[in-house]
């Protein structure tokens, strides 16, 4: 039995937007384990990312508690929250979110900077199969190899946690697909803990953990007893 990495317990959101209240999320209960690959499934405005910035230390839960290791996060200072998002959080976003006048190598290591435990700049590009493109600038690169440099800038900090927002749906299928691959060896090897927020249920049998939001509140989670690896997925 893998130990406990995280936990929501009733948490809740709501944003304020002149006279209206909008609640997010609706008491939200679930928990990660250390390693675990988890994919949360949920139609448009479910909450999802909602789930993924608050994980992230982006954003606060607005009641409930939110659990990281041992620590409870909603009680933590922002100061405390900035240094969560520099030293274990790596993020991988639809749209990139390179610096465009950064080439791909001076990407990773700008983010690395600010990181006790980082990972070599070159070692990790060459590891998502870019040693070729170390200084190419963002426009010099295809959706695909982005993403890889994203990927890449994410994992050279070296983070327990990996929270994936929708990271293919930028890209067409054969891409999408490798970089999924990517993310699945991540976890493999590396042991990283992995959360993808996702429209396409038919990536499901990939993850450990299969998370189903649905109007702010939990449809269901699904432990996955037979993990299937990308290639083997067709949608
Ligand atoms: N900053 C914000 N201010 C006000 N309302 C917000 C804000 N962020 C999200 N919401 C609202 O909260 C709800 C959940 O949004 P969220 O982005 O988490 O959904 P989602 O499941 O990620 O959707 P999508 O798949 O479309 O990205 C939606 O109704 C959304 O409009």
């Amino acid at each position: 039995m893998m130990r406990k990495l995280i936990e929501f317990k009733q948490v809740s959101k709501e944003y304020q937007i002149g006279e209206v209240r909008i609640k997010a999320l609706d008491g939200v209960n679930f928990t990660i384990a250390e390693g675990e690959l988890v994919v949360i499934l949920g139609a448009s405005g479910a909450g999802k990312s909602t789930i993924l910035n608050i994980l992230g230390g982006m954003d606060t839960a607005t009641s409930g508690q939110v659990i990281i290791g041992n620590q409870d996060i909603t009680k933590w200072s922002e100061k405390k929250r900035t240094a969560h998002r520099g030293e274990n959080v790596g993020f991988v976003f639809q749209f990139y979110n390179l610096i465009p006048n950064l080439n791909a190598l001076e990407n990773v290591e700008f983010a690395t900077e600010v990181c006790r435990d980082h990972l070599d700049a070159e070692a990790v590009l060459t590891q998502v199969g870019l040693s070729h493109r170390l200084h190419n600038f963002p426009s010099q690169l295809s959706g695909g190899e982005q993403q890889r440099v994203a990927i890449a800038r994410a994992l050279a900090k070296n983070p327990m946690l990996l929270l994936c927002d929708e990271p293919t749906g930028a890209l067409d299928y054969v891409t999408g697909k490798a970089v999924l691959k990517l993310l699945q060896q991540v976890n493999r090897d590396h042991k990283t803990c992995v959360v993808l927020v996702t429209h396409n249920a038919a990536i499901a049998p990939i993850a450990d953990k299969i998370i189903k939001v649905k109007s702010g509140g939990i449809e269901s989670v699904t432990i996955n007893d037979n993990k299937q690896s990308i290639e083997g997925i067709e949608w």
